[in-house]
């Protein structure tokens, strides 16, 4: 008889805020040829010749800024969301990060210990990228067929344009907008404008007009045109004008062309426009983490506030609401019972 399970995969951090910890982290995240995609010399020039010698001990005393005394933001939300989905579902679930600890390997283990033969995973990133959704798949089937050839994964697949999860997100952006704002800012995660054309199996993608199309068999894999949906979506729910609202990028790394237009730059330019009291929320993320609570709630209010800005208000991601646990839920038993399709 087979017995199905749940794992619940984010991106991971450091096992401590110390220097050495956060360099072995930021070793495994940035040597995944998903996430800095030159070939292995050049990456490791890079990585570990260049970014590892002066990252680490900057990103060490960011950390300490977030860190909670159970730990990393992102893992805390990510167990507590594993706590009460275990409430009301009735098969085993586990977490396990991309990189660091506690890894896929050990979730997919805690599974197979309680018998577990089908496993639905879900990679919790709302929309598809090459450097998250796809490693987050290619390190669970290295560790399959490494340790577990008997078991079956089923993968949710990229969730940013599912009306559950829309409604949910608008719901909780809507709960925490302020009364009065001039503007309401989407801050995804950026990538290098490279990965969006490397995965594009159509090569129809310019990253122009194309990812706001209505229909193009590239936006499967377009995470811009997905970051773009989520946005139009969720600013249709809440009555929003398209005038009222910017979408930008953040956390960009190195010397290559990242999407446009930068996080950073946009919040120093706006105050200069008349826009001084504006709303953040960064919907490419679930948890609450690094980039969401140093790099825009403390770094992203500075730049804003020193070029102007009277109030800056970051809303939080959907961490463990219930509402979006419903949703998790949902979409968790929707794969298990794919399984019995099969
Ligand atoms: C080339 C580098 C990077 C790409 C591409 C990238 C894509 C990407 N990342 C996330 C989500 C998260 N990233 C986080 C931290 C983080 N990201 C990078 C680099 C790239 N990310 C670095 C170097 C770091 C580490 C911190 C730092 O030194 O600045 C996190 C937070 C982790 C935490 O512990 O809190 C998340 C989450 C997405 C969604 C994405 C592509 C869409
Ligand atoms: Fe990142
Ligand atoms: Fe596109």
């Amino acid at each position: 008889m087979s017995k199905k399970g749940i794992l619940l995969v984010n991106l991971g951090s450091p096992r401590s805020t110390k220097t050495e910890d956060v360099r072995e982290y930021l070793d495994e995240f940035l040597m995944d040829e998903k996430v800095i995609d030159y070939p292995w010399f050049f990456r490791s020039l890079l990585v570990q010749g260049i970014i590892l010698n002066t990252r680490p001990k900057k990103s060490a005393e960011a950390y300490k800024t977030v860190w909670t005394p159970e730990g990393s933001p992102l893992i805390v939300f990510t167990q507590k969301i594993q706590e009460k989905l275990q409430k009301i579902v009735d098969v085993p679930v586990e977490i396990g990060m991309r990189y660091a600890q506690p890894s896929i390997e050990a979730g997919i283990r805690k599974l197979t210990e309680q018998g577990v033969t089908e496993i639905v995973l879900f990679p919790l990133y709302p929309q598809y990228a090459m450097s998250t959704t796809e490693t987050v798949i290619d390190k669970a089937e290295e560790v399959r067929k490494k340790y577990f050839q008997d078991i079956k994964i089923n993968y949710i697949e990229p969730f940013y344009n599912r009306e559950i999860y829309i409604d949910c997100l608008a719901e909780s952006i809507r709960e925490k907008l302020p009364e009065n704002f001039d503007a309401l800012q989407f801050s995804y995660h950026g990538v290098p404008e490279r990965h969006i054309y490397k995965t594009d199996p159509t090569n129809t993608c310019n990253l122009t007009d194309c990812c706001s199309r209505a229909e193009n068999p590239s936006h499967q894999f377009c995470y811009r045109h997905q970051c773009f949906k989520v946005t139009e979506k969720v600013i249709e729910k809440l009555g929003l004008p398209k005038e009222k609202v910017l979408v930008t990028f953040q956390s960009r790394l190195g010397k290559d062309k990242w999407m446009e237009p930068y996080t950073d730059a946009t919040l120093e330019e706006l105050p200069k426009k008349g826009i001084k009291n504006l709303a953040v929320v960064c919907p490419a993320f679930v948890s609450d983490c690094l980039e969401t609570l140093e790099e825009i709630s403390v770094e992203g209010k500075e730049i804003f506030e020193e070029a102007g800005g009277e109030t800056f208000n970051y809303i939080p991601c959907l961490n463990d609401e219930d509402r979006w646990i419903e949703v998790v839920k949902t979409l968790c038993m929707e794969k298990i019972n794919e399984f019995y399709l099969v």
